[in-house]
């Protein structure tokens, strides 16, 4: 059997639907997109199957609204990653149509991305809008770049959905797959896990912090009553930072474990004894064997 793999990244603005499009890629037969699964350089938003081709959707967060505290290492790491990519999709939406944020989108896309490069134009929530104003839409933003291929969807409700799927199939490149197939569902609860208390810290910092800091599962232990003990360490780039998750007295740490926690037993359907530990790792960006630890490997196809 020849096997395709690749990732493919979706961008676009806020709101455009990576979220929803990606759960009804990946439907139910793989899904770790739950919630948004962190690796050190992008995010593994969900695993979809179609065929004998495995396509690893990724996104690359921090690439269209730099933060203050984003470094320029940081923004080079994002374009690498959507660059990286075998086939980049661009999300818009159809209702919104040509607006600013989307221009500078496709200008930055003709700035940096190298010649050849894959991407594909997905006009989504076309529920929302008359069909005869889709047509003059996807020429304006065909006419901004030279887009491999337009869809026109509706993520929410499934419309051009299997359309772009089966097209992404053919695209991504032949090769072993990234996640052996046996692996694809018991490797993300830990991911999850991690997942959760990264969107806790991220709601409790307001952003400012989780860009620089990664959540580790380290151990998940399942006891004889029935609960689960889970051990997570937060790794955070530098000193300074330790102090801010930790609070007061602890408190900022303990509030964000308290959540995660509710979180995790709602989702197991059992009970959860969250430990979280606070570590300084320097340059964990450049750590390649985390890549491993994440359950996945960039690149050498022999994951
Ligand atoms: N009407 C309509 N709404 C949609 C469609 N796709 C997504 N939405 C809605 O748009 C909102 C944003 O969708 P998300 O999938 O969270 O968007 P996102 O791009 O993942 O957002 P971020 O990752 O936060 O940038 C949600 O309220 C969705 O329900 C669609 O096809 N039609």
């Amino acid at each position: 059997m020849t096997t395709r793999a690749g990732f493919v990244a979706l961008i676009g603005e806020p709101n455009a639907g990576k979220s929803t499009l990606t759960n009804r890629m990946v439907g139910a037969k793989v899904s770790i997109v739950t919630h948004k699964v962190q690796t050190t350089r992008t995010r593994i938003r969900g695993v979809a199957m179609e065929g004998d081709a495995q396509i690893v959707f990724v996104d690359t967060p921090g690439l269209f609204q730099p933060r203050r505290r984003l470094d320029r290492a940081m923004v080079a790491a994002a374009w690498g990653s959507a660059s990286d990519a075998d086939v980049i999709v661009l999300l818009v939406e159809a209702h919104r149509g040509l607006v600013e944020g989307v221009e500078r989108i496709l200008a930055t896309l003709a700035d940096q991305l190298p010649r050849g490069a894959k991407v594909a134009l997905a006009i989504n929530k076309i529920d929302r809008v008359k069909a005869e104003s889709l047509l003059a839409l996807s020429q304006a933003l065909n006419d901004k770049y030279p887009f491999a291929k337009t869809f026109m969807i509706s993520a929410e409700r499934g419309y051009g959905v299997d359309d772009l799927r089966q097209w992404l199939a053919k695209e991504v490149p032949e090769g072993p797959w990234l996640y052996p197939e046996d692996q694809i569902a018991d490797l993300p609860m830990r991911m999850i896990a991690a997942e959760m208390t990264r969107e806790k810290l991220t709601l409790r910092l307001h952003q400012e912090l989780p860009y620089q800091l990664t959540v580790e599962t380290e151990h998940w232990q399942e006891r004889d009553d029935g609960s689960a003990r889970i051990d997570q360490v937060i790794y955070v780039s530098r000193d300074g930072h330790k102090g801010i998750l930790l609070g007061h007295r602890g408190e900022t740490i303990k509030a964000i474990s308290q959540a995660s926690r509710a979180e995790l037993e709602e989702f197991l359907g059992r009970k959860v004894h969250l430990f979280l530990q606070v570590k300084v790792r320097e340059n964990w960006l450049e750590e390649a064997e985390r890549y491993n630890e994440m359950g996945l490997n960039f690149r050498d196809g022999n994951a």
